[in-house]
Parts: structure tokens; C-alpha cells; sequence
């Protein structure tokens, strides 16, 4: 009989969780922080399921101390891109709340299934970032001379404690670009939280950012610590700056003037050690002329400005870029090297790329997919025929990197089959049959809802937090 441990310190969650699992069969213990977990000698379950964000150590905390137990991260939606970094500290999986019953279910069967496969260890033996990670380049890819500017300053400016803005078109890498800033710093191995602004509601948006206080508005049932402070010691990398509402941006204001954050409902304020660095693909300099971004704080986060060109003006790397994820599509399929035909490198060199290294990506991931042969050919690479070909020209064009209408008529691309079928079937599926069905991972998923505005909706009767 499998063994689980859940750690929550959300009540009702926590014994929802438990419920669940017991009716399934396990054997099941909880626990309330990592300090608890760590009297019921973590190691002797086959399993822990843990909330990211807890009172006291956060929940990344149990890979290393139960390093041979795998690890499955609760969290919400807001902070996906938090549990996908516990993912590269060593957790083997995660889950978004609100969840289904089902797909708590799977996730648990799944991991118990591969138990016997290696776990990846968690890097915690050094304060020097790990040799793999000395250098932009072993997390980017980027060999055109705008590129390679950019990893000179990414260089210069990670081991210092300065806050970076990063700013480029969606989809050109400022989150990749975050990651080195972070790994290439001394605060490699504390927590980097990545929080997307345009994620969160913006009703719970401060409370996310900077926790609150039991009874501070209805709902709020316990204290609840907020990512900045989960981010304490390491740093936070705050995507969609832009899309922050004025209450919050005075309330960051206050964090980066005065290192102290205070939840809300509460009177005391605490001292916070976190290196900021945000993100955006809006003009946040013409947002302070409009009034919609405060101007204080743009001037206290646009200390050390790094720009991503989009892919269009680094058509240099096209090609290598597509090389580098035809390969992880080989290795992801099980199939033998994939090579490009001479027209579909044609193709790719002088398509426009309105969704830049990203919509690279998807295209390859589609084309491995669908290509009955080792050879990429334009057919199976199908780019938005309605997006002329520039023919190589390197002129930037002026238009929106997030449009992407749907043809009129004819056949449905391949984006469109994926928007219906989400659409279609997203109220009677998990995210994990959904993504399953679509032959994509869940990451992709949400990648994808983002890209093509649907959002992920919350659905009543699921354990939510
Ligand atoms: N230089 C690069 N080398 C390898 N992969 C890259 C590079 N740039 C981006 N990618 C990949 O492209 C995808 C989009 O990158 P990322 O999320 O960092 O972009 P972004 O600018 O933060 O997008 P958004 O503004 O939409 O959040 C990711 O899967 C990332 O791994």
C-alpha cells in the first residue's frame, strides 16, 4: 500500500487532499509546514504532495529533505512558473489548483508508476551556480551580434544586486533572460519565483504578491505568505510589469524603496532581501506619460535596462535556434535526428515570426509531430500563410506581436483546431486529459491558453485555493 504525505496548511485543501486519497486506497499522513513533515521522517513515504507556499520554509524545501521521496508541487495558477522552476530544483511534478479530483489522481498514479526511475537532485551543495550554468549561452541560445550584447550585459549585471527591466515583444525570452540573471548570480540557489502579473486577478493580485493577514478580506481564512516573501534571500521576477494595478504598484514601490513588506491587513511591516527584476513587452516609459504606470516606480526598476531584440531582427539564430529544438523533439519523440528540407529553411529564415522564438518553437514542436519522414518540409511546418513572407529582410515590422487572427473560411490551422478544441471540451476535461488528447505537455497547454487569450477558467466544485 503506497504511503503519502501531504503538506498544507490550508485546512480545508489539506483534508480534501487527504480524503481523496484515502478513498483511493493509500495510506495517507498530512502535515501543516515543512517543519511538521519533517517529525514524520518525510523519506519513509513513497510519496510527498506539497503546497508551494507554506508558513515558515517553503515546499520545495521536502526535495531536500526527503531527497529520495519524489515530490509532486501544489500550486496556484498564478505562480505556474514557480512550479516549474521547483520542477528544475528536483520536484518531478506539479499541480495547479483549482484541480480536479481526476487529476490529482493521475498525477499520484503516474509518479508512484515511474517511481523506480531516477530523481533529479536538488542543487543545493554550492553558492557558485552550477558550471552548466556559468554563462547565458548554456541557457539561451543566441549567436547573432544583438544577442551576444545581450549576454555581455546579462554578465555584468547578474552578479550584482541592481534591478533589471527586461523588455522585449512576448515570446523573445525575457523569462529565459530572468533565469540567467538569476542563476548567473550569488543567489543562484536560493528561490528564483517567477509571477506573471497578467496571470493573477487583479482582486488577488496584492495578496499574492504580498501575503495576508488572517480575516484581511472575506475568504481569507489563515495567514497566507506572499511570493515576495517566499522569494526572501533569492529573487523575483515579476513578467507583465505593466498589467500591475496602481494599489499594488505603490505597495512595490514601498519594496523597493525600503526593502520591508507589508501583508495585507496588517500593521507591522518585515524586512525583505529579494533582487528584483520585471518584465515587459509594453512601453512602460509612454504608461508614466498616461498615468497608467506610476513614474517613481518605473525609474526604480528601469535601473539597468536589458532589451531582447525579436527573433525578425536576429534572423541569424533562426536557423540555429530551430536546430537546437529540432533536436529536444528527436529526443522527446524517441525518433532519429530531424533535419530542415532547403525550402523549409527558406521558409523559416523569412518568415516574419509575429510570435518570435516562441511561435519557432510551437512550429517545430508541430512539425516533429506531423512529419512522416526525418525531413521538415514546409507543408508540415504550416505558418500563417496570411503573415507574407519578408524574404529575408531584417526591416522591423510595426506590427502587434500577439495578433493572430483566425483565417476566414478554408481550413482550420493547426491553432485554431487546438483554440476549438479547448474550448469545446475544456469544461468536461482536466488539464491533464486535455493536454493528453492534444499530444502536448501541460506546461504547453498554458503557454499555448496564454498566447491565444484562454486563460485557464476556474470551475466550481474543484479544491481550489
Ligand atoms: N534564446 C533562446 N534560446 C532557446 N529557447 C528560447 C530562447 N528564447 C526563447 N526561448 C523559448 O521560447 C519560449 C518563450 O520564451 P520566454 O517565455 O522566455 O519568452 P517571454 O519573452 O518571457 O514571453 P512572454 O512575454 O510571452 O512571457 C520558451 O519556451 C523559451 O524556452
Amino acid at each position: 500500500m503506497p504511503r503519502i504525505l501531504i503538506v498544507e496548511d490550508e485546512d480545508i485543501i489539506r483534508s480534501a487532499v487527504r480524503k481523496l486519497l484515502q478513498h483511493a486506497g493509500y495510506e495517507v499522513a498530512d502535515a501543516i509546514s515543512v517543519e511538521d513533515a519533517q517529525e514524520q521522517e518525510p523519506e519513509s513515504f513513497d510519496l510527498i504532495i506539497t503546497d508551494l507556499r507554506l508558513p515558515g520554509a517553503a515546499g520545495t524545501e521536502m526535495i531536500t529533505r526527503a531527497p529520495n521521496t519524489p515530490v509532486l508541487i501544489m500550486t496556484s495558477y498564478a505562480s505556474l512558473r514557480s512550479a516549474v522552476d521547483s520542477m528544475k530544483m528536483g520536484a518531478v511534478d506539479y499541480i495547479a489548483k483549482p484541480f480536479d479530483h481526476d487529476e490529482m489522481l493521475a498525477a499520484v498514479e503516474s509518479i508512484l508508476s515511474r517511481k523506480t526511475a531516477e530523481k533529479p537532485k536538488a542543487d543545493t551543495a554550492t553558492d557558485d551556480p552550477a558550471p552548466e550554468q556559468s554563462d547565458p549561452s548554456s541557457i539561451m541560445f543566441g549567436q547573432c551580434d544583438a544577442m551576444q550584447t545581450v549576454f555581455t550585459l546579462i554578465r555584468k549585471v547578474a552578479p550584482t544586486e541592481t534591478t533589471v527591466l527586461i523588455q522585449g515583444e512576448s515570446g523573445t525570452g525575457k523569462e529565459l533572460a530572468a533565469r540567467a540573471l538569476h542563476l548567473l548570480s550569488p543567489r543562484a540557489n536560493k528561490p528564483l519565483i517567477s509571477v506573471n502579473c497578467a496571470a493573477i486577478p487583479e482582486s488577488l493580485i496584492e495578496s499574492e504578491l504580498f501575503g495576508h493577514e488572517k480575516g484581511a478580506f472575506t475568504g481569507a481564512v489563515s495567514a497566507r505568505t506572499g511570493l515576495i516573501e517566499a522569494a526572501d534571500g533569492g529573487s523575483l521576477f515579476l513578467d507583465e510589469i505593466g498589467e500591475l494595478p496602481a494599489e499594488a504598484q505603490a505597495r512595490l514601490l514601498r519594496v523597493l524603496q525600503e526593502s520591508e513588506i507589508r501583508k495585507v491587513g496588517s500593521t507591522q511591516s518585515r524586512k525583505v532581501d529579494v533582487r528584483m527584476i520585471a518584465a515587459t513587452h509594453r512601453n512602460l516609459k509612454a504608461m508614466t506619460r498616461t498615468g497608467e504606470f506610476r513614474e517613481d516606480l518605473y525609474y526604480r526598476l528601469n535601473v539597468m535596462q536589458v532589451r531582447i531584440p525579436p527573433l525578425r531582427e536576429r534572423r541569424a539564430d533562426i536557423l540555429g535556434l530551430a536546430q537546437r529544438f529540432l533536436e529536444r523533439q528527436a529526443q522527446k519523440l524517441g525518433r532519429p535526428t530531424l533535419n530542415l528540407s532547403p525550402e523549409a529553411m527558406q521558409l523559416l529564415e523569412g518568415y516574419r515570426w509575429p510570435g518570435n522564438v516562441r511561435e519557432l518553437e510551437n512550429a517545430i514542436e508541430r512539425a516533429s509531430i506531423l512529419a512522416d519522414s526525418d525531413v521538415i518540409t514546409p507543408a508540415v511546418l504550416d505558418l500563417d500563410s496570411e503573415d507574407e513572407p519578408t524574404n529575408g529582410s531584417a526591416s522591423p515590422s510595426p506590427a502587434s506581436p500577439d495578433t493572430h487572427a483566425a483565417p476566414e473560411g478554408g481550413d482550420l490551422s493547426l491553432e485554431d483546431y487546438f483554440q476549438h478544441y479547448v474550448l469545446e471540451n475544456q469544461d468536461k476535461m482536466s488539464e491533464t486529459e486535455l493536454a493528453h488528447k492534444l499530444g502536448i505537455s501541460r506546461k504547453s497547454l498554458w503557454e499555448r491558453r496564454q498566447r491565444l487569450g484562454i486563460p485557464r477558467k476556474k470551475t466550481t466544485g474543484n479544491t481550489s485555493s
